[in-house]
């Protein structure tokens, strides 16, 4: 045999070894970092009542890309804004549907809607038109006098509320009723009956309950059986059935509606949809179920994340009576006397703008976003990660993340003067509205109705505490679920405001 090729017999043995264990060294390094699981139901025990906090948590000891196993589902937990910026930048389209369940099956109209629809030719459909149609900036301005109409209702409940009683107002319970007149009323218009406004409600509510509701086969397949043991099936069936039942009721006795605003027919969204599917140039089809679907979205994606937003901004105020004079005064300033601020001075209000920014910062309505998951294989930090792996996003850690903000447990508005930091999906480690192809598409709907209604309530109302009840009182803990608001409610005593 040739010399060199027996010298070499070790050499290439010797080689070969390296490679091998540097294969298996490397397969190593591919497992995700994992807290240890239960058998069965995995790290399932491990989020708590409060998801986004024990993440959190547990990402300081896992770090910030871990992998837990959500019953029967692998979930990646990403908690460092480079993590998602790598994932967008790279991964956008892998993970651009939502896992599909039997929840969201429901909450979407058997997937035809937005938030909750896998991604493909009908969701892109749909968003489009939704960006386009119903919450464009121009529809979002046309709709000003819905607006205005529902803040005058609120600022007269709130005077009359004062009158009564010890002067204490149950602000929370007002915000939320506010909140959902307004945003029922851009939907299906100011015509419909008590009777139907009454079937409505109880649809929202039933819808956002629903939303927090665990079903065994979403995590465990296998038990589906056990959904149907635990009535849990049924309760899914009666709603969806009454749902239908309700949007009939509502929509097909739908009279059309348009105001004159300026010069122009405004039209709400329903009014809307329905012209939209006689319009031969919008490319496809709009179907009933469409316009079922997306009204639902615009119900659970819509109302409590405002609500609890503007609960939010109104406990930050009342914790920090100085910024609560810095706005006063800048709306005493724009407002020349005027009794109420109108949408047109929104633009000329910085500090409550930063301000509006800082309480999102740190108590974003949606701590986790929505969840994604992974339609092909792909790479994340190295590491290999399987078609249908669950991705979700810690937002709530990233606007606590001392790498990007100074001091950050800090309430701090004015961290945003100077700054061009934005929750418009740019700066990853400020995602309140999330990020990608499935940021929300209601982002500036959202932020005008907080906005005015901020204002106003500031404008016209002094607001303290009721007696014997101080600052250090307040409980600023999140409920537990899906969106983030503020468990204690909040209840105040406002005196009507001089405003010269
Ligand atoms: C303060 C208020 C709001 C917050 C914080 C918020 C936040 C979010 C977040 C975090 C997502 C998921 C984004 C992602 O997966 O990356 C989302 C999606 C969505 N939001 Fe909002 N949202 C708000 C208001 C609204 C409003 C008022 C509407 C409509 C009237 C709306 C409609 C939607 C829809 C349709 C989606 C699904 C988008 C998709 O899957 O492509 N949101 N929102």
């Amino acid at each position: 045999m040739n010399p060199i090729f027996l010298a070499a017999i070790p050499i290439i043995s010797f080689f070969f070894l390296l490679l091998k264990r540097r294969k298996a060294n490397s397969q190593k390094v591919a497992l995700v970092p994992s807290p240890p699981r239960l058998p069965f139901i995995g790290n399932l025990h491990q989020l708590g009542s409060i998801p986004h906090r024990s993440l959190h948590k547990l990402s300081k000891q896992h770090g910030p890309l871990m992998l837990l196993q959500l019953g029967s589902f692998r979930t990646l937990v990403v908690s460092s804004p480079k993590i998602v910026e790598e994932v967008i930048r790279n991964n956008d389209i892998v993970f651009a549907t939502r896992p599909m369940t039997k929840l969201t099956d429901a909450l979407s109209n058997n997937k035809n809607d937005i938030a909750f629809a896998p991604y493909g030719e009908n969701w892109r459909q749909m968003k489009k038109l939704a960006r386009t149609h119903l919450l464009s900036s121009q529809k979002v301005k046309s709709l000003s006098f819905a607006r205005a109409e529902e803040l005058s209702l609120l600022l007269e409940k709130v005077a009359d509320e004062t009158s009564r009683g010890n002067g204490v107002v149950k602000l929370t319970e007002m915000l939320n009723s506010y909140v959902t007149k307004l945003i029922t009323r851009v939907i299906l218009g100011s015509w419909i009956t008590e009777e139907k406004k009454a079937l409505w409600s109880k649809l929202s509510h039933e819808s956002s309950t629903l939303v927090f509701q665990a079903f065994f086969e979403d995590f465990f397949p296998n038990l589906k059986w056990l959904d149907v043991l635990c009535g849990l099936d049924r309760k899914l069936k009666n709603y969806t059935k009454n749902r239908d039942a309700t949007f009939d009721a509502i929509i097909k006795n739908h009279g059309h509606e348009s105001k004159e605003v300026n010069g122009k027919n405004s039209t709400y969204f329903i009014d809307t949809l329905l012209d939209l599917q006689n319009d031969s140039s919008l490319g496809f089809v709009l179907t009933d179920d469409h316009i079922r679907g997306l009204i639902l979205d615009m119900i659970i994606a819509g109302i409590d994340t405002t609500f609890a937003t503007l609960d939010w901004c109104m406990t930050e105020l009342v914790r920090n009576p100085k910024m609560m004079k810095k706005v006063k005064d800048e709306l005493r300033k724009v407002a020349h006397g005027e009794d109420m601020i109108s949408e047109e001075l929104l633009g000329q209000l910085c500090y409550l703008k930063v301000f509006i920014k800082e309480v999102i910062r740190l108590h974003p309505s949606s701590p986790l976003l929505l969840p994604r998951e992974s339609l092909e294989e792909c790479q994340i930090q190295g590491y290999n990660i399987p078609k249908q792996t669950r991705l979700v996003i810690n937002a709530w850690a990233f606007g606590r993340d001392k790498s990007y903000w100074e001091a950050p447990e800090q309430f701090k508005p004015e961290r945003f003067f100077d700054s061009n930091v934005d929750y418009k999906g740019k700066d990853f480690y400020f995602i309140p509205f999330g990020v990608g192809c499935r940021i929300c598409p209601g982002m500036d709907f959202s932020m005008v109705v907080i906005e005015i209604a901020l204002a106003n309530l500031v404008h016209c109302f002094d607001w303290s505490l009721p007696s014997g009840i101080t600052i250090e009182d307040m409980d600023m803990i999140e409920c537990a679920g899906v969106i983030s608001s503020r468990k204690q409610k909040l209840e105040l005593v406002p005196i009507a405001s001089k405003v010269n």
